[in-house]
């Protein structure tokens, strides 16, 4: 097996959508390991809706849209990054963090220090916004003084060429392509009715984060845009 590791600079920034056109591409599966507040759907659900491929039980599921550590409190919760290991499944696995790296998983750890502990190589989605420079080299630089493999910035938006280039330049960092915003992502390919798909992956539960349809738009954005190549190699793929 290998994993890959998805983060980001904040919260909000595309990490979800990224991870889940870099989880069809690569067959691979996902794993949301905390998942604080659901809305309409959680990360998981949105992947395999707009990824066709399955999706792991988080390690924990809670309820407030905060920081995990505070969304874990509020239900009485202490996370134990003790059983957050990244779990073996065949092929590959892509593991999404939650909001950027310096988010409190609880009292005594950092998201940053969880994935520093996995060892696996991690992407940095930033923003192509103004303001993304700053946030993306002081990620960069959490980064590497964890002892993380970093692989490269996936840029999400609108195409900024002087300052992906800035922060590629500044940041001694490879650019693994721009994602740019897909019309029509939150009402595409609701998951069918599986019938006997249900129960097929291990600790699946029923509805949309079980695979079906995809996203064909996003598939191909991810194809025409994103460096797999890159990505691939970084995991001996
Ligand atoms: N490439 C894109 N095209 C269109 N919409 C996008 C794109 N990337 C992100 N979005 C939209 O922006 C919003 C935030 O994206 P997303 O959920 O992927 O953020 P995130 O970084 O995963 O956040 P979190 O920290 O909560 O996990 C969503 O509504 C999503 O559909
Ligand atoms: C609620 C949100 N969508 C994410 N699940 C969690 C983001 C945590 C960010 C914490 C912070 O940096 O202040
Ligand atoms: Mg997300």
């Amino acid at each position: 097996m290998s994993a890959i590791v998805v983060t980001g600079t904040d919260t909000e920034i595309g990490k979800t959508v990224f991870s889940a056109g870099l989880t069809a591409a690569l067959n691979a599966t996902y794993w949301k390991p905390v998942q604080s507040g659901q809305e309409e759907e959680t990360d998981s659900q949105i992947v395999t809706r707009l990824s066709g491929r399955p999706s792991l039980p988080e390690g924990y599921l809670l309820q407030l849209p905060a920081s995990p550590h505070l969304s874990a409190e509020a239900e009485g919760v202490t996370i134990d990054p003790d059983t957050l290991d990244l779990p073996q499944v065949d092929g590959v696995l892509v593991a999404e963090g939650a909001g950027g790296l310096m988010v409190p998983l609880n009292r005594e750890i950092l998201y940053l220090d969880l994935m520093a502990r996995w060892g696996a190589p991690v992407i940095l989605c930033a923003r192509t916004k103004l303001g993304t420079i700053n946030h993306t080299l002081l990620s960069l630089q959490a980064l590497r003084n964890a002892g993380c493999n970093v692989v490269g910035v996936a840029f999400i938006g609108e195409s900024e060429e002087a300052v992906e280039k800035t922060i590629c330049q500044f940041g001694k960092v490879a650019h693994l392509g721009r994602l740019p915003m897909i019309n029509g992502l939150h009402n595409e390919t609701a998951a069918p009715d599986l019938g006997e798909v249900q129960g097929a992956f291990p600790g699946g539960r029923s509805g949309a984060d079980q695979p079906g349809g995809r996203s064909e738009a996003l598939v191909e954005a991810f194809a025409k845009h994103i460096d797999l190549d890159t990505i691939k190699k970084a995991i001996q793929l």
